[in-house]
Order: C-alpha cells, then structure tokens, then sequence
C-alpha cells in the first residue's frame, strides 16, 4: 500500500480545530480509496515562538522538506501582534515560504450552486463563478529591501525581477490552458515601475501560449470588476499583495472566507492551506468552518499526491454536505437545515465519504 508523509502545521488561533477536521476526513479518504498517510507535526508562529523563542524552528523546515506535503492551518493572534517584526508568526510564515520555494499561491474561489445565496450579490452575477487566482508568493513588497521603520518613519520596497515574474506567469498561462483559456494579469501600471516590468514581462511570456488569452488590468479597478462581474476572470495572475486582497474579496462571491483553499507550490514541497487566517475573534469556540482546510486537503491529494479518485471524492462530499444543508455557523443564514460545529460538519463529511 503507497504510504505518504505529511507534515501538519496547527499553528494558532483555529488553526489546530479546522486541520483536525482535514484529518479526519483525510483518514476517511485514504482508507477507502486505499493509500496511508503518516502525519508527524511541526511547530509554526506563536505557538513555536511561546516553546521555542522562534516563530519558524529549523525542525519545522527539515521536517516539510522531507516529507511528501505540508497541510498548514493558520498562524497569528494578537498575543503576538507587539514582538518585532522578525518574532511575529507573520514573520515565520514568510521565512517558510520562501525555504520551501513556494513561488506560486494557486487560490480558486468558485461559487457552489449550493451556496447561491450565501453572497450579497445577485444569483445571476455569481452563478457558474470559478476563479483561479495566481498569486506570487515568495517575492514584492512582502520580501523586498529596504524596508524598516523608526518611530517616525517607515518604509517597504515593492520588487520584482524579470525571473521571478517570469516564473510566476508560465504557471498562469499553464494553468489557463487546462480551464478557460484566459488570463487577467492585474498590476498598477500606471503608478508603479515595478508594475511596468511586471506587464511587459508577462506579455512577452504570453507569446509562447498563443491558445491563451492576455488582458491586462489596474488592480483598483479589478477590485470594482469583481464584484460587478466576477464571471469575466478566467485565471487573475497577482503579485503577492494584490493577490492577497483580491482572494480575500473573491471569498465574499463564495459567501464565506471559511471556504477557500489554497495550494502554494514551486519547486520542492508543496503547502496546502486555507486562505484565512487564525480567526482570534472565533477561537476555541468550536465554529470555525474546516471546509477550506479540507478542500486544501483535497488539493493536497491531487497535486501533490497525484491521488486523484481520492480528491475527487472529497470534493464531492463538501458538495453533497453542502446541499444537504449542512451549515457552520458563518454561513447558518443560508439555507440551513442544521447548523453544524467544526467537528460536526468535519464528521458529516468525512462519514459521507465513507458511505
Ligand atoms: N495564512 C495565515 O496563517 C494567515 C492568513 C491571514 C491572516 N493571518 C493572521 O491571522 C490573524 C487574524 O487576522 P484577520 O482577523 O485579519 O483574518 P482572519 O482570516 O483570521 O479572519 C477574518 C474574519 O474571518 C473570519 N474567519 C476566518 N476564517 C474563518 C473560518 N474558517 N470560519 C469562519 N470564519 C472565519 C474570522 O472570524 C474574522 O471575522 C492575524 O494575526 C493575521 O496576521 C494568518
Ligand atoms: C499572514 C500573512 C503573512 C498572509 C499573507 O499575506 O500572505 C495571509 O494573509 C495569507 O493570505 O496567507
Ligand atoms: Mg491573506
């Protein structure tokens, strides 16, 4: 029987209650469709600065680098919020993807039929919506020099290289060419430098995908075209920041952040994580919604594991689950029939898949 190696990161806040309820559902998965997976866990932001003084311990890295995926929760709280910068779990998780190479945050935000009226918008303008955004990762403002601050001053540097950019969009127009065939590369062009490389590099690299469509658009009015009319994006191709906003607001057509997945990859281990962050606010409460670490779990077995069968059914039962009406409590105003815990909707899915 094929066995994997999965390194689980908790981390803080819900991180541990929805990556609890991924386990469980990939426990159930794997005995059906008949692998094994081995989980040995791993410390990352507050939680690993509180025992060990550092938000990213070596261990951490040695361990996902030689294993077959990392499924990560979430880091971060406001305990943490006043240590400097290089303490903060903030701090860890971007040390951590940048070791790892994870270069490209693949973040889809597709809208379930199920879900129709979990948005503030109309049925019409989000029925049928599937998103891919492309986010950069491990590069831009996040990462660039100079950055730091004094009491009066502070101070990032939004960079790019032609590599990093090129990299970035062969994973888009890839990416295209396997869905709608259309790709949006969002910059700010017109204001920023950075932005102007970013576009002409991305042109350039769009020659070698004639089959692929190329727009172009400013990132304040691709902010406005979402929620006008999400279905024009096919794939959103993003420098690191913008496309940390944009996924957040894309989460909004879905109806809650709770859903979302996400897959980062590049070229060794890949991370598979929710796109929200450690919910202080719900913390320990038992409401979190697990389903975007489930469906990150999902990505896990398909693009990591190649264990497809396995991530299909998965996806599947978050569907089924779904249109049962089973609801956690961000999305209970819509169309529930029974509002679920974590570990209630965690078990009602991994049970259906065992059925
Ligand atoms: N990848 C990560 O680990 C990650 C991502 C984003 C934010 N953060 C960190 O998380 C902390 C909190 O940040 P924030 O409040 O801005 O963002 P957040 O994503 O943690 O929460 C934003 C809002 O969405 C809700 N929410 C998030 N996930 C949910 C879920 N699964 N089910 C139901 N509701 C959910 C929260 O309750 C909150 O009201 C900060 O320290 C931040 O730096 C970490
Ligand atoms: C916590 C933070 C560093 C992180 C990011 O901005 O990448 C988060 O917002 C995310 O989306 O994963
Ligand atoms: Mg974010």
């Amino acid at each position: 029987m094929k066995n994997y190696k999965i390194t689980l990161i908790k981390g803080d806040g819900i991180g541990p209650e929805i990556i609890d309820e991924a386990v469980k559902v990939l426990d159930a998965v794997s005995s059906c469709c008949g692998f094994n997976l081995t989980y040995d866990e791993a410390l990352m932001g507050g939680i690993a600065y509180d025992i060990t003084g550092d938000p990213l311990p070596q261990e951490t890295i040695t361990k996902s680098l030689n294993s077959d995926a990392v499924l990560f929760g979430a880091i971060g709280g406001e305990k943490w919020d006043a240590l400097p910068r290089e303490k903060r779990p903030e701090s860890g998780l971007l040390r951590f993807r940048k070791e790892l190479g994870v270069y490209a945050n693949l973040r889809p935000a597709v809208v379930y039929d199920e879900l129709i009226n979990a948005s503030s918008l109309k049925p019409e303008i989000i029925k049928g919506v599937d998103i891919m955004v492309v986010r950069e990762l491990i590069g831009g403002i996040y990462f660039g020099e100079p950055k730091g601050r004094t009491a009066d001053k502070g101070w990032n540097t939004m960079v790019y290289t032609r590599e990093e950019i090129v990299r970035i969009a062969h994973q888009a127009f890839r990416i295209a060419q396997k869905r709608e065939k259309r790709v949006c590369s969002i910059d700010k062009a017109n204001v920023l430098d950075v932005s102007q490389l970013w576009r002409d590099v991305v042109t350039e690299v769009s020659a070698e995908y004639p089959d692929v469509e190329l727009t172009h658009m400013y990132v304040d009015n691709a902010a406005m075209q979402l929620v006008l009319n999400p279905k024009q994006f096919d794939v959103m191709l993003t420098g690191n920041i913008f496309g940390d906003i944009l996924s957040d607001e894309a989460s909004m057509l879905c109806g809650s952040i709770g859903l979302l997945p996400s897959a980062s990859v590049g070229e060794k281990i890949g991370v598979y994580e929710p796109i929200h962050g450690s919910a202080p606010d719900i913390a320990g409460q038992g409401i979190a919604n697990p389903i975007a670490t489930i469906a990150s779990a999902s990505m896990m077995l398909r693009y990591a594991l190649g264990e497809i069968e396995a991530a299909d059914k998965i996806d599947y039962a978050i569907k089924k689950v779904l249109s049962e009406g089973y609801r956690t409590g961000d999305l209970a105003q819509f169309d529930a029939k029974e509002v679920c815990s974590t570990s209630e909707i965690g078990s009602i899915i991994a049970n259906y898949i065992q059925r």
